[in-house]
Formats: structure tokens, sequence, C-alpha cells
């Protein structure tokens, strides 16, 4: 008899590996923060003296969910700029209001408004890009949260760095401090091709190389986007990133709603991750990716909600519905992307694009204890012939009732344990008055 940590008893297992697989009578074990062991929930107790046991019997158990782009302080501006295109939205609102703003309390609060959201929506990883990522990795890491940190750079000067150098130096001394926090990782986060120079990303590629860093970076989001950059290069966005060596495995380009057939088996040749950010596209009227015909020719496409400013929410139950519909839309085919790849696409293909693929983004003895109980047992989860189809087109991240990071438990029915509810709310009212009273 082997003492471990935890035993989990839940009706359902989809453990996302191997793909559409439910499991049903099967104990998950926990110990020292890693799934140990997959068993007959009958053998379980036999084989583990667990030092915690939870009965979950209408409950399904999945790998924490990955949110594969965030720009977490930027729950503070949920709501601020409605119903504009991506460049009215960034030109005339965002950015000055980030230039008056964003500050370490800004960055600080936001993302923590943003980490309760996320626990309480079932995500267990996110991929973050923005200003003082320092604050923002100190936050997540105390939230408990997992997180991928971007190094961010950008062409103009912001509270935190003055110019690309200045941003480049501020991200490598915090990866230095913080590289070796098993929450934490850190990746290159340029913005785009249009605010970030050839020479710049020339030198983030030499880093990234040296460094085994990923890159994440916003990739043809828009037709106009392009079509201003190939009046002011002669080539078109995803041409200058391979010409300067970007396009490999380390590249998460995010949106990537423009793509013709010739791009789509470069990027499969190259090994690039596209990161599918559907109700953000939605909204700012962006495009759309084109998952399907991607997923056939072999990328990895994970899913994204991107900032509270565009979507506006964090809500990855929601992202897999609409990537799982948008797909079937724009394919013209009711068969693209079913449940089950959604559920990949929000799991082990985020895992993967950020270079965690090995250690979370599914249930596998071994990797890190990211795990999420889904309650499946209420009225509008019945009848229920498969639980995947439940959770992907028929369920909401209120049905999340306990969420765990390494073995952690940071949602235990429905409440925050690392979160204080009152001072998260006390403070977004704060930010609400300062902004809404200087506008
Ligand atoms: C350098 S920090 C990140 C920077 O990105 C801005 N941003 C937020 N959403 C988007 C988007 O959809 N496309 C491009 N840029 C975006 C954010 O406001 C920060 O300034
Ligand atoms: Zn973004």
């Amino acid at each position: 008899m082997q003492t471990i940590d935890t035993l989990i008893f839940p009706r359902w297992i989809v453990p996302v590996e191997p793909e559409g697989t439910v499991l049903e009578g099967i104990a998950l074990a926990i110990d020292q923060g890693r799934i140990l062991d997959l068993l007959p929930a009958d053998v379980a107790p036999l084989r583990y003296a667990a030092r915690q046991s939870l009965q979950l019997p209408t409950h399904c158990l999945l790998p924490g969910l990955v949110n594969a782009h965030t720009h977490l302080a930027m729950n503070l501006l949920r709501g601020f700029a409605d119903d504009l295109p991506l460049m009215r939205w960034l030109q005339e609102h965002i950015w000055p209001t980030e230039a008056r703003w964003v500050s370490e309390s800004f960055v600080h609060d936001g993302t923590q408004l943003a980490a309760a959201e996320l626990i309480r929506g079932g995500v267990t990883c996110v991929n973050d890009m923005y200003f003082f990522p320092d604050v923002s990795a100190r936050a997540l890491a105390a939230a408990g949260l997992r997180a991928s940190i971007g190094m961010i750079v950008i062409e103009f000067p912001s509270a935190w760095a003055t110019d690309a150098e200045d941003y480049l130096a501020k991200g490598l001394v915090l990866r230095e401090s913080l590289r070796h926090d098993p929450l934490l990782s850190f990746c290159f986060a340029p913005h785009a091709p249009y605010t970030v120079s050839a020479a710049t990303l020339t030198r983030i590629r030499a880093l990234a190389d040296e460094l085994d860093a990923p890159i994440h970076m916003h990739v043809h989001e828009t037709a106009g986007e392009i079509t201003q950059f190939e009046q002011a290069h002669g080539c078109r966005p995803l041409q200058q990133l391979d010409r300067l060596g970007l396009l490999s495995p380390a590249l998460m380009a995010v949106h990537m709603t423009q793509l013709d057939d010739a791009e789509i088996a470069r990027l499969a040749d190259t090994g690039v991750s596209v990161v599918h950010c559907p109700e953000s596209n939605l909204k700012l009227a962006s495009g759309f990716c084109p998952t399907a015909r991607l997923d056939a020719a072999g990328v990895n496409v994970a899913l994204g909600t991107d900032g509270a400013a565009s979507n506006n929410d964090l809500d990855m139950f929601s992202e897999m519905r609409s990537a799982a519909l948008l797909a079937k839309a724009v394919a013209n085919d009711a068969s693209a992307v079913p449940a089950h790849q959604a559920l990949r696409m929000a799991t082990l293909n985020g895992a993967r694009a950020i270079g965690l693929g090995a250690q979370t983004g599914s249930l596998v003895p071994g990797k890190w204890a990211d795990v999420i109980a889904v309650d499946l047992g209420d009225l509008e989860s019945q009848p229920l012939f498969n639980p995947i189809s439940q959770i992907v087109y028929a369920s909401g991240r209120h049905q999340v009732s306990d969420v765990w990071v390494g073995g952690r438990q940071l949602l235990r029915h429905r409440e925050l344990t690392t979160l204080d509810r009152e001072m998260l709310l006390a403070r977004a009212e704060h930010w609400r008055t300062q902004i809404a009273t200087a506008h």
C-alpha cells in the first residue's frame, strides 16, 4: 500500500490522449503534484492510501484548459471600447488608454482579476503578453496558475520599457530571475510584424535559438494589416517572417485569418503553431482562421481568448464551442472540427504550442496534475450520450466545480482558494471609477 496525496473518483475521465477516449469506473491518483495513475476505481483504495479522497459521482475530469493567447491585465478594460475594427480599436482607444493608465498596480490588479476568472472557468495554464510581465508572472504564480510569460517587444515606449533593446533586456532579466519557478516558463513576445522591425525580429530569432525559447506573436490578424504591410515592405508579413527565419516549431502565430494554400503548406512544413481566437476575430470582424484546413495539413492549432477588451471574456468553454461551430461554417462542412478536436485544441494543442506538451494538456501519468472537474449532473446536461459532446456543445464554465494545478486545489466547490473575491471586486471598482472619471 502506497501513501499518496489525492485520489479522485469521478463518473467519467476524458484524458484527451488518446483523442476521443471516455473512461468510466476509473480513479485518478495524484502525488507530489503529478498524475501518478489512472486505475480501476475498485482497485484504487487497495493500492493507494490517499491523504485526501474525493467522490465526484456526476462529474467528468478533464485536463485543465490552456488559454494560448491572452493580455490578462486588459480585464480592467472589459467593455471599455466595443464594436470597432482592430486598428481603430487599438489606435484610437486602447493604445491611448494604455499610455495613460498602465502601471505596475494596473497590471497587478487586472491580472489578479483575470486569474480568478480563469480558475473559475477551468483554465489552468495561460500564455500571456502584456506590459510589466514581471508583475503578471508573480501574480499568476501566487494565484497558483501555470503561465507562459511573454518577454514583450514593441517599437514604442511604454511605462515598462523605452525601446526594443530595453524591452528585451528587461524581459531577459525577468526570465533569469524566475525561470526556475515550476509554474512559469518564458517566451519572446514581439507584438506583430507591423509594430516590430526586421532588425529586432532578427535579434529575437537569434536569442530564441540560443535559449530554446518559443516566440509568441500576432500574425495576419486582418486583411488591412497585410495590404498596409505589402505597401511598405513589398511582401506579406508571413513571407517576411519566413525570410527572417522565424518560421519554426518555436513560433506561435496568433490569429492567422488570412492564409492561402501555399502559406498553410509552409506552416505545416516548418512546424509553426497557430493560435486561433475565434471570438476576438468575430467581435473585431477581423476574418476567419481556416482551422479545418490547417489541421488537415498537420498544423498544430491551439485556442486563445485574446484580451477581455476584445472578447469580452476569458471563457474557454465558449471559445471551444465557437471554434467548432465557426469551423463548420468556414469549411461548409458539418464534420469540420468535431467536439473531441475542439477539446484537443483547448488543451493538448495549447500545451504543445507553448512548449509544455510533455508537462500538461492531457491526463497522462507523469504529467503535472493540472485537472478540472465539470459537473454534468444537472438538467441541462441530460440525457447524456457522450460527455465530450456535452462539454463542447452544451456546457458552460459555471459547471466547473474543482480545479487543481500541479496537484494544488485552486477551486473547491466553486470557491477560490488562493484569491480574495471581495478584494478583487473592490479593486475592479477602483479602476472603473478612475478610468471612467478621466474619460
Ligand atoms: C505589447 S503588450 C500587448 C499589446 O497588444 C495589444 N493588443 C491586444 N489585443 C490585440 C489584438 O487583437 N491585436 C493586436 N494587438 C492587441 C494590447 O493592447 C497591448 O498594447
Ligand atoms: Zn492579442
